[in-house]
């Protein structure tokens, strides 16, 4: 029998699933369709295990979201009963902000994707979601700014027209998409106003500007690929710049974030108009330590 383990859709790992294969007779064993690789007939069966389990997993995350629910409506019940404090177990929902209420900082911030080639299949997965995270942030704050997705083609754009089919009705003034490329983009542009972020060099970003741009890579590389995007930028003749992390606050780990962090940061630093606030807002404790 071929094992079927469930893919975790979350973060895009895709689980083994037919490692049981091996263990069959060999007339029990599916036949390699002529001309395809092994190692391309074995993502093609992970892939269709992928579309053939999701149906499950959104019931069963469907379940365990009831469940979790419903233990929560205990607690308070528990807690009422014993004349305890329970407002922590509420759920504050914040208020939705329409886009007309929203204020335009009038800097953009572009995601640049021109990296597929560069990625394994789950960081692609992990990619899309880190967009979808920086439209969340664009749309969900006071402060919005012009957010655009450059390279968006191949695996990518993929992952979004198979796994996010309604994007195409996101609000154009909360994010946008586009095939082509940053060097096509930026023609005519004044380059002294656009800025790469890279952490790879020394150069600190002080504050954001209204009518500047800020590039971030769109790239999870796990630190494969130091320094691309800052050759990149170079090749270009964009200058780059670093967020300014030692300056402002003690950080465990690589002082590479990802895409969507630095995004969010951006977008934050338009509340705050302070850096140390705005990484303490995005970035997960874990990353902030208390001494260095
Ligand atoms: C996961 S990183 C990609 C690292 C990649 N090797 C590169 O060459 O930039 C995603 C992007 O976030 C931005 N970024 C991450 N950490 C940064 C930092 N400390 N300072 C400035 N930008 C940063 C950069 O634009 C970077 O391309």
């Amino acid at each position: 029998m071929v094992e079927e383990k469930v893919v975790n859709e979350k973060d895009g790992e895709e689980v083994e699933v037919e490692k049981k294969i091996k263990h069959l007779g060999p007339f029990e064993r599916p036949k390699i369709p002529d001309g395809m690789s092994k190692h391309q007939w074995k993502k093609m069966v992970k892939r269709q295990r992928w579309v053939e389990n999701k149906g499950k997993m959104k019931e069963s995350r469907r379940e365990r979201k009831k469940e979790r629910n419903e233990e929560r409506k205990r607690k308070i019940e528990d807690l009422k009963s014993k004349g305890e404090d329970y407002t922590e177990l509420l759920r504050h929902k914040k208020p939705r902000i329409e886009v007309e209420d929203q204020v335009s900082t009038g800097a953009k911030v572009i995601i640049d994707c021109a990296f597929d080639d560069l990625m394994l299949e789950k960081e692609v997965v992990s990619l899309s979601s880190q967009i979808t995270r920086s439209y969340s942030e664009n749309k969900g704050g006071h402060n919005r700014v012009e957010l655009l997705v450059t390279s968006f083609d191949k695996r990518l754009k993929e992952r979004f027209d198979n796994s996010l089919r309604d994007y195409d009705k996101w609000n154009e003034k909360q994010i946008q998409f586009v095939e082509d490329d940053l060097d096509k983009v930026l023609e005519g542009e004044d380059l002294s106003k656009v800025i790469y972020l890279s952490a790879d060099t020394d150069e600190k970003l002080e504050e954001l500007k209204s009518g500047e741009t800020y590039i971030v890579g769109g790239i999870v590389d796990k630190g494969r690929h130091k320094n691309l995007c800052k050759e990149k930028a170079e090749r270009l003749g964009i200058q780059t710049k670093r967020l300014p992390i030692d300056e402002c606050i003690k950080i465990s780990g690589r002082k590479v974030l990802a895409t969507s962090h630095v995004v969010e940061l951006l977008i934050k630093w338009f509340k705050y108009r302070d850096w140390k606030e705005a990484f303490e807002d995005v970035l997960p404790p874990r990353k902030l330590r208390t001494e260095k």
